[in-house]
């Protein structure tokens, strides 16, 4: 994969605003992913990051505010916006009454690929990604590990610029779990941008060059990650943005 880097930011959020009825999800959020950084959104649950995604990568409209994908607008010129996305959206609904091998070479062909490209990268990365014995195996039929697994060769297929990611490691097992950073770091190291969500300050911390936190729909801190971080531990850190560890009471119950 050779992922050329766009110039400009590879993501730009402007003004990002959403409600659900009396509930402001996403509360005039502004945010810049600088092209080839592997940026990591944090938050605690309920923050927005989900309604954030789906808003940047054309899945949900905004009820206000902007978003452009190397430079092109999302919702003004979804073609060319789309041609640079990769997107792993969260409780991926997929087209499981097919197997793994046809859905990643449904997605590449879905994108105008080549059909016999289309056939190469999705055997290169079900194989990567450990899948090569469940390619015939309907998706319906997958643990949510290897759901997860076959969506990201989804959206990798076309080689995009940026990858937008929501919570990539969630449900995947250690291997899993490792093979994924290095397709992603590697992805990085060509020249690709990652944006991905999740609760694990560690892996953030470990893996990403930028982090977002964001709580309430807005963005609390954002930047290189040693910058947002300071001194502590990125979860130090994040504990002070968000607010402290809440002493459980009641449940007498239960002990
Ligand atoms: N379709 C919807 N209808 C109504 N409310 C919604 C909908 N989607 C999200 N919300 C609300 O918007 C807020 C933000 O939700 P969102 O899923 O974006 O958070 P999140 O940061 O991704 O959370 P988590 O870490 O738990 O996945 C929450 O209060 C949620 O209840």
């Amino acid at each position: 994969m050779t992922p050329q880097q766009p110039a400009g930011p590879a993501l730009a959020l402007r003004g990002l605003v959403k409600r659900f009825g009396e509930k402001v999800a996403v509360d005039h959020l502004d945010l810049d992913v600088p092209a080839g950084s592997f940026y990591g959104v944090v938050g605690p649950n309920g923050a927005g990051k989900t309604t954030t995604l789906s808003m940047a990568t054309g899945l949900l409209r905004p009820d206000a505010g902007h978003a452009a994908v190397a430079g092109a607008d999302v919702w003004a010129d979804p073609v060319a916006a789309k041609r640079a996305l990769g997107v792993l959206p969260d409780g991926v609904r997929l087209f499981d009454r097919l197997s793994g091998l046809e859905l990643v070479r449904y997605s590449g062909l879905l994108r105008g690929m080549p059909r016999a490209v289309v056939e190469e990268r999705s055997r290169e990365l079900l194989d990567a990604l450990g899948l090569t014995d469940a390619a015939h195996t309907l998706v319906v039929d997958y643990s949510a590990g290897m759901t997860k697994k076959v969506a990201l060769a989804c959206a990798l297929v076309h080689a995009p610029r940026v990858l937008v990611l929501d919570e990539p490691f969630e449900a995947v097992d250690p291997v899993s779990g490792a093979t994924i950073r290095a397709i992603l770091t590697g992805y990085v190291g060509g020249g690709g941008t990652v944006v991905l969500s999740s609760h694990v300050m560690d892996l953030v911390e470990r893996l990403c060059t930028h982090v977002a936190v964001i709580a309430g729909g807005r963005v609390l801190a954002a930047g290189d990650l040693a910058t947002v971080r300071g001194q502590g531990t990125l979860e130090q850190r994040f504990v002070d943005l968000v607010g402290g560890t809440r002493d459980v009471t009641g449940l007498d119950w239960l002990r």
